[in-house]
């Protein structure tokens, strides 16, 4: 929802070594989308491990709004009753997405080729985020969308009555464009064809075909061609929505950095299209262990062991971002905590998420007294070595919940207390953090 509550500050402390058991929240991109794919099917889809988190939260009213019936049975137990690709009927009030770029591009996507008009806003944070990559690719369908200056939010999409398939090659990596195109092409007559040179998350193409749809990936010279075929009509699935490799890179990282801590993470995805994080720290040196590999949900998952380790920094390959975009956050944070420096490299979309990410690690890491390199595409972070960060300051988070979580992170081991602005945007995708963290051994106060 739009209207941010009032600020809540919070601080880190050096802690103790972190143990015990951290059982991370389910996964917001799989989230999002079972609610979505859910009310395009014909009938009752049964979820178990929804993250409810705000982002997700917004995502379900959305759905009602488009006519769905959702409903929440348990803790992380959902059902959606859907109405059918094609079966949207058009909302009566504004659609409010809150702080989601996830939820307000697919939806824009998933109503794009029915003839009905909605209009979308957001947050301070969303309103200032492109929505340009979406609504073009939409227009070849035929869709209009009326925003403010840059293709701001708010924004009124009017869907296309006769809608005509597409091929489109990406402009940019992103699993978003891509998911919100394919969405288009389901209620569009004939094949819808998406181009992506470099692989972003397939969740999308997984759980099209999970609820029956037609698609092929072709994996080509130019890239992933995906083929779907229009009109088909979604059968409800049973979707048991895996742990969050995003979410869980959190604790994982905070173990890596806190001297003694060992801790155990059970059931992270490993998508390959989710596990760049895995693979970098691994490279730097990190103690983890993937146990009892094995597939839960449709997805590959495994138990993390992770122990306290040297790190040392590295360049990070800049094809790998896709793979691990949103963690790039927290790898400064670690970054600071290794030897040498940690070279961050095609990391632009960074710029364009809940907040300009590059530039507020960079203040933030600066005022912990981090040195920091950064340019348009690039972060460069000079480590100070286990427990070498100083610490001391209160860095602004700027409605960016990865934000807060790093520095809350980065305080858990740096010499003096690390307070952030507001820890309030971390319930859009981890509402659990402060206590499961606590639980571990961390050491966090309010205020
Ligand atoms: O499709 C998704 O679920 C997401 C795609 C990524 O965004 P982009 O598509 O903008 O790269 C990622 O940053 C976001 O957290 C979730
Ligand atoms: C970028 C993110 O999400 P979204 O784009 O859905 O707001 C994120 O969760 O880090």
């Amino acid at each position: 929802m739009s209207a941010h509550g009032a600020a809540q500050m919070m601080t880190a402390t050096k802690s103790g070594p972190l143990t015990g058991r951290a059982e991370v929240p389910g996964d917001k991109s799989i989230s999002h989308r079972a609610l979505i794919f859910g009310a395009m099917a014909v009938g009752e889809t049964r979820i178990t491990g929804l993250l409810e988190g705000q982002d997700v939260l917004d995502t379900a009213s959305a759905m009602r709004a488009f006519g769905a019936v959702v409903v929440q049975h348990g803790p992380g137990a959902w059902s959606v009753h859907g109405v059918g690709v094609g079966g949207f009927r058009e909302p009566d009030a504004v659609i409010d997405c809150g702080n989601s770029g996830t939820g307000v591009r697919l939806i824009m996507g998933c109503m794009a080729t029915t003839a009905m008009t909605a209009t979308f806003t957001g947050d301070a944070s969303l309103r200032k985020r492109p929505m340009g990559r979406v609504t073009d690719p939409l227009s070849l369908f035929g869709t209009q969308a009326f925003g403010r200056k840059g293709g701001r939010l708010p924004m009124t999409v009017v869907g296309a009555a006769n809608p005509v398939p597409v091929r489109y090659a990406l402009p940019v990596a992103s699993a978003q464009v891509k998911s919100a195109v394919l969405l288009a092409g389901l209620n569009a007559p004939g094949q819808t064809v998406v181009i992506e040179r470099e692989p972003t998350r397939d969740h999308s193409e997984r759980m099209l075909l999970g609820f029956g749809a037609e698609l092929t990936v072709e994996r080509t010279a130019e890239g992933n061609v995906i083929t779907l075929t229009g009109q088909p009509e979604l059968r409800p699935q049973v979707v048991a929505v895996p742990r969050d490799p995003s979410s869980a890179a959190f604790p994982v990282c905070a173990a890596l950095i806190v001297e003694g801590s060992d801790i155990f993470v059970p059931g992270v995805s490993q998508n390959l299209t989710r596990n760049g994080i895995y693979l970098t720290l691994v490279e730097m040196g990190a103690d983890i262990t993937f146990e009892n590999p094995r597939q839960e949900g449709g997805e590959p998952v495994a138990d993390l062991r992770v122990r306290f380790s040297d790190l040392r920094g590295i360049e990070v390959p800049p094809e790998r971002a896709p793979s691990m975009i949103d963690e790039y956050p927290i790898l400064s944070v670690v970054a600071a905590n290794a030897m040498g420096k940690t070279v961050m490299r095609g990391v632009k979309e960074l710029r364009v998420k809940e907040s300009d990410r590059i530039d507020a690690m960079a203040r933030g890491l600066e005022a912990c007294g981090v040195v920091v390199e950064e340019d348009e595409d690039t972060l460069i972070v000079h480590g100070r070595g286990p427990g070498g960060v100083p610490g001391g300051a209160t860095c602004a988070t700027h409605i960016d919940h990865r934000i807060a979580m790093s520095f809350l992170v980065a305080g858990m081991a740096s010499q003096r207390p690390i307070s952030v602005d507001d820890a309030s945007p971390i319930a859009t995708s981890f509402p659990l953090f402060e206590g499961l963290m606590m639980g571990l051994g961390a050491k966090l106060t309010k205020g």
